[in-house]
């Protein structure tokens, strides 16, 4: 399936000179966004995926629907302040503004392997920050996964360490 053509790109969007990547016009099409799900899943085939775990906010709509399909548990990396028990903290830069997230400290055990869902790779910042996060509970990252991936800014570089496949990519 040609998943990009399903894209929305909007022009200077939250920002002049932004070219945003609107994947809610793939999201209502639903045997697209299955596709999509599924194609993502096939992608952890042999790595015995404990959990997924999925940054705030698009990243739930990525990483939610993967861990149902495999069969196993998500794990929510938000903002500051949206999780309600003990936390652990990483702030990090975006290809637009600056920001921190958020795991609870409980969410993932030494030696589970974890598995990162996002809709997007920008700058690499939000996933950097979300390994470290991970890293620091003991997980072991065992794939990073995106619907697209804007390859002209070098996210990848970031992520040499780990096996990274995207869906789209620009
Ligand atoms: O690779 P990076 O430069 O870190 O950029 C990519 C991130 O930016 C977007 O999220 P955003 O922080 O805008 O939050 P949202 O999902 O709540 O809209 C996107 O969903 C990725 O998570
Ligand atoms: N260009 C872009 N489009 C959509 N989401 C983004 N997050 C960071 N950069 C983005």
């Amino acid at each position: 399936m040609n998943f990009k053509e399903y894209i929305r790109v909007v022009e200077n969007f939250p920002e002049q000179g932004i070219r945003f990547k609107d994947i809610s016009t793939l999201l209502k099409e639903g045997t697209v966004y299955k596709a999509a799900i599924d194609s993502l899943a096939e992608a952890c085939k042999g790595k015995q995926v404990d959990i997924v775990v999925g940054p705030e906010a698009r990243g739930f709509v990525v990483g939610a629907p993967l861990a149902y399909t495999l069969g196993c548990g998500f794990v929510p990396v938000r903002k500051p302040g949206k999780l309600p028990a003990a936390t652990i903290q990483a702030s990090y830069t975006l290809e637009y503004g600056k920001d921190a997230l958020e795991i609870h400290e409980d969410a993932i055990q030494p030696g589970q392997k974890v598995v990162i869902a996002d809709d997007l790779l920008a700058t690499g910042g939000t996933i950097s920050t979300t390994i470290q996060l991970i890293e620091k509970l003991g997980g072991q990252v065992v794939g990073v996964l995106f619907m697209i991936e804007l390859s002209y800014l070098n996210g990848r570089e970031k992520l040499a360490n780990y096996d990274v496949h995207s869906l789209i990519q620009y």
